[in-house]
C-alpha cells in the first residue's frame, strides 16, 4: 500500500472484554494491521462492530488478550486522541487545568502561556475562557477541548473516535480544518466515523465488520469496488452502509452505460466525470 515508515502494527491482535457477571466476551479478533506515517485512515463499521476498541487499544487503554501491538516509540508520544465520551478524558477541574497537563506550555513564560492556551483552543474554533470549570461546558466544547489538548501534545498519531458526533455543522468544519493542518504538518490520522462523507481526506479505509477488518484499502475501491466491472455489490454496501448520494450518481451513470473517466468520491469530481460526456 506504501513504503512510508510504520508507526505502528497490530499483529493478530484480540480483545475479550470481561462483563460484570466476569464472563469473557471476543469483540475482536485476528485483527491485524500497519499503520504508516503521513496515512489518514478512515474507520467505518456498524455499530458494535470494534471501531472504538481500535481506539482504545492505539491510546493504550485496552490491554490485548492474545497478539500484539508493536510500536518503537514511547506509547504516550505516539498516540493521542479523542473518545466518544469526552468527560472519560478530563484530568483537571477547568479548562486551563486540563491544557496545563501538557507538557508544552510548561516551561512558557506567564505571558506567552496566555497566548499559548488561546492558539491552542483557536485552533478548534474555541473561545471559552480558560477559568469555565468543565462540567459547565456543553458535550460539543468539551469534544472540542480534547481535540485542542490532543493536538497541543503533537503526537505522532492522532486517534479521533467519532469527533463530530455532538458538533453543529460550523463546528465540524472546524474539526475538519484543524484535523487537516495538523496532517499536513505530518501527523497520521486515524478517523472512526459514522459519516462516509468523513471519508473525503482518506487514504486509506479500514471497514470492521463483527470484530474483523473485512475491508484495507483506498476510499475508490471501498466505494466501488476492486473489479473495475460495473458495481453490484461493493465493500460499502457490504458493510450495511448506503453510498453517498455522489457515488449513488456514479454507479446509476455506469448503470446507464455511461463512461466514466474518474469514478468521482465528491461533487467537485461528479462534476468533472459528467462534464466529460457533454458533447
Ligand atoms: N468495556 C466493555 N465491556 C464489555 N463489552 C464491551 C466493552 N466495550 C465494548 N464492548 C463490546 O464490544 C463490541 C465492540 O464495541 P466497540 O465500541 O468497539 O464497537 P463500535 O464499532 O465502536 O460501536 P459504535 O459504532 O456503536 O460506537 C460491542 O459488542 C460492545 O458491546
Amino acid at each position: 500500500m506504501t513504503n512510508r515508515e510504520i508507526l505502528a502494527s497490530l499483529e493478530k491482535a484480540s480483545v475479550i472484554y470481561r462483563t460484570e457477571s466476569g464472563e469473557g466476551r471476543q469483540v475482536w479478533s485476528d485483527v491485524s494491521m500497519d499503520i504508516h506515517q503521513g496515512e489518514w485512515i478512515v474507520v467505518v463499521g456498524p455499530n458494535g462492530s470494534g471501531k472504538s476498541t481500535l481506539a482504545s487499544v492505539l491510546l493504550g487503554l485496552s490491554p490485548l488478550s492474545d497478539g500484539q501491538f508493536v510500536h518503537k516509540q514511547n506509547q504516550h508520544r505516539l498516540t493521542r486522541g479523542v473518545l466518544q465520551i469526552p468527560d472519560a478524558q478530563f484530568i483537571g477541574d477547568t479548562v486551563q487545568e486540563e491544557l496545563d497537563y501538557l507538557p508544552n506550555g510548561q516551561n512558557l513564560s506567564t505571558e506567552a502561556r496566555k497566548e499559548w492556551y488561546i492558539e491552542t483552543l483557536s485552533a478548534v474554533g474555541l473561545t471559552i475562557p480558560i477559568e469555565r470549570t468543565l462540567n459547565t461546558l456543553s458535550g460539543g466544547q468539551k469534544q472540542l477541548l480534547n481535540l485542542a489538548a490532543a493536538l497541543a501534545a503533537q503526537p505522532k498519531i492522532l486517534v479521533l473516535d467519532e469527533p463530530t458526533a455532538m458538533l453543529d455543522p460550523a463546528a465540524r468544519n472546524e474539526v475538519r480544518q484543524a484535523v487537516r493542518e495538523a496532517h499536513k504538518q505530518g501527523t497520521t490520522i486515524v478517523w472512526i466515523t459514522h459519516r462516509l462523507e468523513e471519508l473525503a481526506d482518506a487514504t486509506r479505509v479500514v471497514g470492521f465488520g463483527e470484530g474483523r477488518i473485512s475491508f484495507d484499502g483506498e476510499p475508490r475501491a471501498f466505494f466501488y469496488g476492486e473489479g473495475g466491472e460495473l458495481p453490484v455489490m461493493t465493500p460499502c454496501m457490504e458493510l450495511g452502509f448506503d453510498p453517498p448520494f455522489v457515488v449513488k450518481t456514479a454507479i446509476g451513470l455506469l448503470q446507464q452505460g455511461c463512461q466514466l473517466d474518474l469514478l468521482p468520491l465528491d461533487m467537485e469530481e461528479l462534476a468533472k466525470a459528467v462534464a466529460t460526456l457533454c458533447p
